[in-house]
């Protein structure tokens, strides 16, 4: 969700304002996914170094990551619809106690929901999360709980944040114009997930822009390179498609959207 700062600047607003335009945006975003149908969604709220911004601004955007997803949990009827369940997926350790507390009571008052998941990646690197879950195997193998020939990559997702929930992601969004990942979801990223930049900041994300990705997203999937020299893209049938991604889709011939409900 990166660009918060730059278009409070752009519009003369104090910072704060900037967040909390980004706010407003992430709650129009989710809407938007899961009306396309989009199961998953996690957003980076705060990355272990947004530590070294300055307080004031370290508070602002811990007040509106309370608010929001309270709002978004319990409040608002819409995502009331989607039966979102919120979890934090993060180094919690370095979370102060009382937002903790509130973001837990959050979470816990959601954890019925199962039709959409909220992924708040808070605070989080991929290299904090590969590290924390590393660590948590090598406390098992000593208490005796796993033995050393069974760990795999299934093993290593269990063990992080996310528990295994989000093993791949399908679309990787970047806003703002910048083009490196920022240690996220290094691990999640698989052969075929797609990342995608955007120019866009990410308070004027909207379902233009949501839509607009998921719909390359949905066509890039049927097409492969037959010729990684000439970059020669070949359209790929749909029992090839569903061969390669085991689950069926629904005819290509439909709106492109229409396959996005596979989306995890
Ligand atoms: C999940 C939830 C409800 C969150 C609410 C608050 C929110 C939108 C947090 C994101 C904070 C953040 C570090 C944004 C990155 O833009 P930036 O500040 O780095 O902006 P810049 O790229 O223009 O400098």
């Amino acid at each position: 969700m990166d660009g918060n700062r730059r278009y409070a600047k752009n519009a003369g607003l104090p910072l704060k304002e900037g967040h909390r335009a980004g706010a407003e945006s992430l709650a129009k975003v989710l809407n938007c996914c899961f009306k396309l149908g989009v199961k998953d969604v996690t957003v980076y709220a705060f990355s272990i170094e947004n530590f070294n911004r300055p307080q004031n601004e370290i508070d602002t955007i811990f007040s509106l990551l309370k608010s929001r997803l309270a709002y978004i949990a319990n409040e608002d009827t819409d995502f009331r619809d989607y039966d979102v369940a919120i979890k934090i997926v993060g180094n919690r350790s370095l979370v102060p106690s009382d937002v903790l507390t509130d973001l837990e009571k959050i979470e816990e008052s959601t954890v019925s929901h199962g039709s959409h998941n909220l992924f708040i990646a808070f605070p989080y690197t991929s290299r904090d999360d590969i590290v924390h879950s590393m660590s948590e195997i090598v406390q098992k193998v000593k208490r005796d709980e796993l033995s050393v020939d069974s760990i795999d990559a299934h093993t290593v997702e269990e063990n992080f944040y996310y528990r295994g929930e989000a093993e791949k992601v399908d679309i990787l969004v970047r806003t703002s114009g910048h083009t490196r990942l920022s240690d996220y979801m290094l691990w999640q990223c698989h052969q075929d997930s797609v990342i995608e930049f955007s120019n866009t900041l990410w308070p004027n994300f909207r379902f233009y822009h949501t839509w607009w990705t998921i719909f390359k997203w949905s066509y890039y999937k049927t097409l492969i390179l037959e010729d990684a020299e000439t970059m020669q893209l070949k359209r790929i049938s749909d029992e090839e498609i569903n061969k390669r991604y085991k689950e069926p889709i629904k005819s290509l011939s439909h709106p492109p959207f229409a396959s996005v409900t596979r989306v995890a």
